[in-house]
């Protein structure tokens, strides 16, 4: 039998304010299709929101008004719906095409691993044909080795209802870590091509940019500059993603933007009012035509029934639809047919990536460094050699919750097939700096640094734009805190609001009344960038010289500090380690510490 998360519970709910064109996002999902298992209040899962969808297009077309999905990337890597076959996303990518999404581009994630951004061009793009835009992304052609666009680049249409005429992007940030079957351009100069600059000078009642991008970011204020340029007062409907937080700017008072979370736990809601369009009514026509800017609205739905049932005034009977069932079911089909729930050991605990203090008992990465890195780093050939191994904090994923243990717990907390590499016989007095190299920052690693600096060889600086110390941990982080109010959890579960359940509390630039659901506040603490383990160290003294082992993914970093410290070692020196990835080392030690019933 499958577990189920226990049954979302009521709880006070804001509803949802409704426009003339309206808007559902998903962003960052990562391959939580089948929703969380473990958190109620996230437990909807892809049917149910295919559900969910059906019902708002039905109320909208009741009330002559028009809803649009989007979806900003990074749907692939992070759970075993995706991660847990061979090759990746054997039934995933069925499951999501199932919803109708108008709207829907790439992220960082579909272009980490050449086979994945290949999925993305033969499966998903004509999945979503014509509804899938590419406006700064190539696939190279495996057969002529020439670039093609990744999908179209923009989309013009009109809506169903309204008749509004919108113009669509979809963007990818400038990133720079994608494996070399693709070529991602940076926005700044997508903006100036002849394409993008005719499309821009279009008559339409909307702009519409989607992107795996966020909101503050430079490739959307250049974004917003150009069009600005042409269009000093069109309605620009930005999307976002790629930080994970629920998130809204606004440029100006006819330019807003929606970022909707992760991991399926938020749904975004955007609304807006007083659009031109073809279909008005004469009535109402009138009335918006005195309305001198259209007003925005928005709401981050958490996905559970709860909230879907009371936001389309429905029940468990009424609000299903039959392809919504049907596609809850082929998630749990392909949950057994992935064995999904098979399960490795039993977590004595539960243990949090920023929910305790680093370094704790209950911290995730200091179990990683304390009591992980130092079984599972191993290579026979240099058994004994005094070893400093390192991981970055982006490598795990998620919590884990105390209990079951499962092969989806695996690909949840650790869904990259990251590699330990090493560098042999490193002067200890070098490679004992680098793990504060790496989390303090400092001359290597400053953003404008890596642009400019002497010390990065130029073949490095390529792969380092994209992934400045931001990217490597923090950024999520920072980006989340400061949206969170920061009350221990003591004081808020005994005293401040007794009734009612830990979650999101976000602030953004649209105030503090975005969540559909009022929550009581959740305390996150600040992780490092990366953590550290010393291995098979002499009992007194240093050693002259030990192993720097270390995941694959932070290999330029490792470089860069190592340079930073006046050794000369290069690509050529780095060898492999590992034959197994991390996430099956982490489920050997599973198997190994945690294998008793729960
Ligand atoms: O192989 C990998 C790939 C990524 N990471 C970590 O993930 C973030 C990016 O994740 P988003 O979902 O796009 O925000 C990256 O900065 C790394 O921290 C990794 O560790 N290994
Ligand atoms: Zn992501
Ligand atoms: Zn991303």
């Amino acid at each position: 039998e499958q577990p189920s998360a226990p049954n979302p519970v009521a709880a006070p709910m804001r509803s949802l304010p409704w426009g003339d064109l309206n808007f559902l996002q998903t962003t960052d999902t990562h391959g939580w299709q089948a929703g969380h298992l473990q958190e109620a209040q996230y437990s909807a899962d892809w049917g149910d929101y295919i559900s969910f969808a059906e019902r708002m297009r039905e109320k909208a077309d009741t009330m002559g008004v028009d809803l649009l999905l989007v979806d900003t990337g990074d749907r692939i890597e992070g759970n075993g719906l995706y991660d847990g076959s061979t090759p990746k996303g054997e039934y995933f990518y069925d499951i999501m095409k199932e919803q109708h999404i108008d709207v829907i581009c790439t992220g960082n994630h579909e272009l980490y691993q050449a086979d994945a951004a290949a999925r993305e061009y033969d499966i998903t793009v004509p999945n979503f044909s014509g509804r899938y835009l590419a406006s700064n992304l190539d696939y190279i052609n495996p057969e002529t080795g020439k670039p093609v666009p990744m999908a179209q680049r923009y989309r013009k249409f009109t809506t169903k209802n309204r008749g509004i005429r919108v113009l669509a992007f979809g963007f990818l940030f400038d990133f720079t870590g994608n494996a070399n079957n693709t070529v991602v351009q940076p926005v700044e100069q997508t903006i100036k091509e002849d394409w993008f600059q005719e499309a821009i000078r279009e008559d339409v009642d909307l702009f519409l940019i989607i992107g795996h991008v966020t909101l503050r970011g430079p490739e959307y204020k250049a974004l917003y500059d150009a069009i600005r340029g042409q269009k000093w007062d069109t309605p620009i409907q930005f999307f976002g993603g790629h930080s994970h937080i629920r998130n809204y700017a606004k440029y100006d008072s006819n330019a807003h933007g929606l970022q909707a979370g992760r991991y399926m736990e938020t749904i975004g809601w955007m609304s807006i009012k007083g659009l031109g369009g073809s279909k008005k009514v004469e009535e109402e026509s009138r009335e918006l035509k005195t309305r001198s800017t259209p007003t925005f609205k928005r709401r981050y739905i958490d996905n559970n029934l709860f909230g879907y049932h009371y936001h389309t005034g429905l029940n468990d009977t009424t609000f299903p639809t039959e392809h919504g069932k049907n596609v809850s079911a082929m998630i749990n089909d392909a949950r057994k047919e992935l064995k999904l729930d098979h399960t490795f050991g039993c977590a004595p605990k539960d243990l949090w990536m920023s929910r305790a203090k680093y370094p704790s008992s209950d911290s995730l990465f200091s179990w990683l460094e304390k009591e992980v890195l130092p079984v599972v780093v191993v290579n026979e050939e240099r058994k004994g050699v005094p070893t400093l191994a390192l991981a970055n904090t982006g490598t795990l994923r998620f919590d884990v919750f105390k209990g079951a243990f499962t092969k989806d717990t695996t690909f949840i907390i650790s869904p990259f097939v990251s590699k330990f590499l090493v560098i042999k016989d490193v002067p200890y007095k070098s490679a004992k700096g680098i793990l504060d190299l790496l989390n303090n920052g400092g001359p290597v690693f400053e953003t404008s640094d890596f642009h400019t600096s002497q010390l990065a060889p130029p073949e490095q600086l390529s792969v380092l734009e994209d992934i400045t110390p931001a990217t490597l941990a923090q950024d999520h982080f920072d980006a989340f805190k400061s949206q969170q109010e920061q009350i221990p959890l003591i004081s808020r579960s005994e005293k401040d609001s007794p009734d009612l359940i830990p979650g999101y509390t976000t602030k953004d630039e649209g105030g503090s009344d975005g969540d559909d659901t009022i929550h009581s506040p959740i305390t996150f603490y600040r992780v490092p960038n990366c953590v550290q383990a010393p291995i098979s160290f002499p009992a007194e003294g240093d050693p002259e010289n030990v192993d720097l082992v270390f995941v694959d993914f932070i290999q330029p970093w490792i470089l860069m500090a190592l340079q930073f410290k006046g050794e000369k070692y290069g690509k050529q020196d780095v060898q492999s380690y590992t034959n197994s990835t991390l996430t099956e080392l982490l489920a050997g030690w599973i198997k190994d510490n945690w294998s008793h019933d729960c």
